[in-house]
């Protein structure tokens, strides 16, 4: 369905739009303005609006559909609100105008990653209050800034914080990615950021000379990216590994030196490393400190992220929010395709204190053109997307009692 001007276009699609317009960037993103946008629609959705301040600046907005019986755990659907910033240049349109072009695409930076799944969880709840339903369990939708850049001042502070804990979340969904098939992919699990800055140190002097134990041939560059060859490969020969099935790892950084002929006495390799959930991680970091003693004297690594918690939400229905989620999908002859997400979402913070978690944007027929040029989602997959959140929250919202419920 493709509208033509505005006053055809569908409402949810309009709000979607309005809400790309706001330039929740990072490095500097106007949080301001998005947390107005959620207090607004909550007025108007008649939902509770809480807004709990993290870290100064920072807050993440709780809009709420109480359940009919609160003794029951909630479902929380969370999106973050902040965008990854642009390369303005290589865009067909401006990124934060949310330009439609003939066929139906809205072109901007959020466009999948995620401000359409923020608007899909409004208007599914939207849909389902004006036609009276009610279900047993309350809906939150969490809106958290931050995650594009770790989500330290995000999901990873609201977890810890009594309001978190009120919200009693049984259950929880956050983003996925686009698929380009007929299939829709839902992430059970993901592999863990290791952001790791190797710096060396070694003998200065005249770059004309063949000088030993320079601080540039210990930066541990070459056994990094020959273990990335392997695991490329691992992935490569074996049809049935997923891209999260596998750790992979790329040379992000280099830093160091000052003049083509003067040999520096120091030099540092940024490395981000995301570790497949069944890595054995001690022996892991094992490994990497044995390749920098082996590289030489003067090679030290830190760790500026490390996550160390890798959880696995079951995909089979000893997870009754599996079973209901699954249910839907079938009922509505939705194919999905399970997998480690490659990338770190705000569900690691989310599993890691025990609530079960699904990563999951619904988008089908879609190129994956998260964090790239002219990110852009077809208005028809994102009212779809609608109209299987549609689903999803009845199913999930009305999951009988359970044993961790009491
Ligand atoms: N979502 C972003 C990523 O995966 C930021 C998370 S912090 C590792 O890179
Ligand atoms: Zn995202
Ligand atoms: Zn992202």
């Amino acid at each position: 369905m493709t509208s033509k001007g505005p006053e055809e276009e569908h409402p949810s699609v309009t709000l979607f739009r309005q809400y790309l317009r706001i330039r929740t960037v990072q490095p500097k993103p106007d949080y301001g303005a998005a947390v107005a946008f959620f207090e607004e629609t909550a007025r108007q959705l008649g939902l509770g609006c809480q807004k709990v301040e993290v870290a100064p600046g920072y807050v993440v907005t709780v809009l709420t559909w109480p359940g009919t019986n609160p003794t029951l755990s909630s479902i929380l659907l969370n999106s973050h609100t902040d965008v990854v910033p642009v390369f303005k240049e290589h865009w067909s349109h401006d990124p934060f105008e949310a330009f439609k072009d003939s066929e139906g695409y809205i072109y901007a930076r959020g466009a999948q990653d995620m401000k359409c799944v923020s608007i899909q969880y409004l208007e599914a709840v939207r849909r389902l209050k004006v036609e009276g339903h009610r279900f047993p369990r309350t809906i939150h939708m969490t809106f958290v800034p931050d995650e594009e850049v770790g989500g330290h001042q995000g999901m990873e502070l609201f977890v810890q914080r009594p309001e978190f804990h009120a919200l009693r979340a049984g259950f929880a969904l956050d983003e996925g990615i686009a698929n380009p098939t007929d299939a829709f992919t839902v992430f059970y699990s993901e592999r863990s950021p290791w952001w790791v800055r190797v710096t060396s140190t070694g003998r200065p002097g005249h770059a004309s000379r063949f000088m030993e134990d320079t601080a540039a041939e210990k930066l541990v560059v070459n056994s990094i990216l020959a273990f990335r060859e392997k695991e490329w490969q691992r992935l490569q020969s074996n049809p049935h590994l997923k891209e999260g099935s596998v750790t992979s790892v790329n040379l992000t950084k280099l830093e160091g030196g000052v003049a083509y002929n003067v040999i520096p006495a120091t030099m540092s390799a940024s490395f981000d490393f995301r570790v497949a959930p069944d890595v054995d991680f001690k022996a892991f970091e094992e490994q990497l400190q044995s390749w920098c003693q082996a590289a030489g004297e003067g090679v030290t690594l830190e760790f500026a992220q490390k996550w160390m918690h890798p959880q696995v939400t079951p995909t089979d229905d000893s997870n009754p929010w599996w079973a209901a989620f699954s249910r839907v999908c079938k009922d509505m002859n939705l194919t999905l395709e399970p997998e480690i997400m490659p990338a770190a979402t705000d569900n690691r913070y989310i599993r890691a204190v025990g609530v079960p978690a699904l990563g999951f944007s619904p988008m089908n027929r879609t190129p994956v053109l998260l964090h790239d040029h002219d990110e852009r989602l077809h208005e028809a997959v994102f009212l779809r997307g609608v109209d299987i959140y549609t689903r999803l929250l009845p199913a999930l919202a009305s999951v009988p009692a359970l044993p961790s419920d009491s």
